[in-house]
């Protein structure tokens, strides 16, 4: 048995099994070599549709394919070993049927090889959810703020941050859970709130914008390294790659410019006659 075969992945229920535990540490990834450093101290990889705006530059998550997502989830199962790989299932290629969820999500997992598929929605997509969870495919829910209906919302603004708006998203996560998801993200939703459904619902939470009272959290990567030209509140930058980057750069033309690379040390000489 070769070395990386030896190594067990993280699966999704083990996840599953980390309610009231130890925090789920979860960042996205969407290649190959980010996702080699992600691995190393994370417990689930999230191949997030916010590749349609990293990655693209487009302005909302809106435009992302199917292929996209296969080809980025491809490159992160590559790069990685030991954390569980989660792979965003991107708008209109689940929300009109329970039969076209299946299809997609088995296209990813059938291509990609990673371990689950995550889907935004909460009491309208409890059915699907149950039926992709009964025919071997672990979900990932998602609620409150869900960037996929941008258009139907207006704007990308945090949820049950008003009294009484509490109801409907509460209903939410715990139709996820009872739909049978092996854990939920709550993105941008009120402390409050978060700290209540990460009470009721049995299966552990990962936070995005919803405070320490969850049992995980995510970040957006290139959010936390500094290197989105704007960030949502929620993120602490761990970095300042931005700059970094644009130093290196700058250096770069500076010295060709000037001819100062490249340097002896990166030309090929003639080799000696034999
Ligand atoms: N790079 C990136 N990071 C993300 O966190 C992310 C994406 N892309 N794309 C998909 C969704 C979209 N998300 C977003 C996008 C914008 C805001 C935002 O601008 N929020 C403002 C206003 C909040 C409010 O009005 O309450 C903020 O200041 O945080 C939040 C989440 C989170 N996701
Ligand atoms: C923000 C996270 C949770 C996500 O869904 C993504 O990166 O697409
Ligand atoms: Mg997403």
């Amino acid at each position: 048995m070769s070395v990386q075969s030896a190594i067990r992945r993280r699966t999704a229920p083990d996840i599953r099994a980390r309610k009231n535990g130890d925090p789920i540490v979860m960042l996205t990834s969407y290649h190959a070599h980010t996702a080699a450093l992600v691995d190393r101290y994370c417990d689930v990889i999230l191949v997030g549709d916010s590749l349609g705006n990293v990655m693209h530059g487009f302005e909302t998550t809106v435009p992302v394919t199917l292929d996209m997502m296969i080809l980025q989830g491809r490159a992160v199962m590559r790069g990685s070993q030991q954390a569980l790989v989660v792979v965003d299932m991107p708008f209109g290629s689940y929300e009109a049927s329970k039969e076209q969820a299946f299809h997609s999500a088995a296209r990813i997992l059938k291509e990609t090889l990673c371990g689950a598929v995550k889907l935004e929605g909460g009491v309208k997509m409890a059915e699907t959810i149950a039926f992709l969870s009964a025919r071997g495919i672990p979900v990932m829910g998602h609620v409150g703020l869900t960037p996929q209906s941008i258009n139907t919302l207006g704007s990308f603004r945090a949820q049950g941050r008003e009294e009484g708006t509490w109801q409907p998203l509460e209903d939410d996560a715990r139709a996820v859970a009872e739909a049978g998801a092996f854990s939920m993200v709550i993105e941008a939703v009120a402390e409050p709130l978060a700290r209540r459904i990460t009470e009721t619902v049995a299966i552990p939470t990962i936070g995005i914008g919803a405070s320490p009272a969850c049992d995980g959290q995510v970040l957006v990567l290139e959010d936390m390294l500094g290197l989105s030209p704007r960030a949502p509140k929620f993120v602490r930058r761990y970095g300042e790659l931005g700059p970094m980057i644009e130093a290196a750069i700058e250096g770069y033309a500076r010295d060709v410019r000037s001819r100062a690379f490249p340097g002896p040390e990166h030309v090929y000489a003639m080799k000696p006659k034999s």
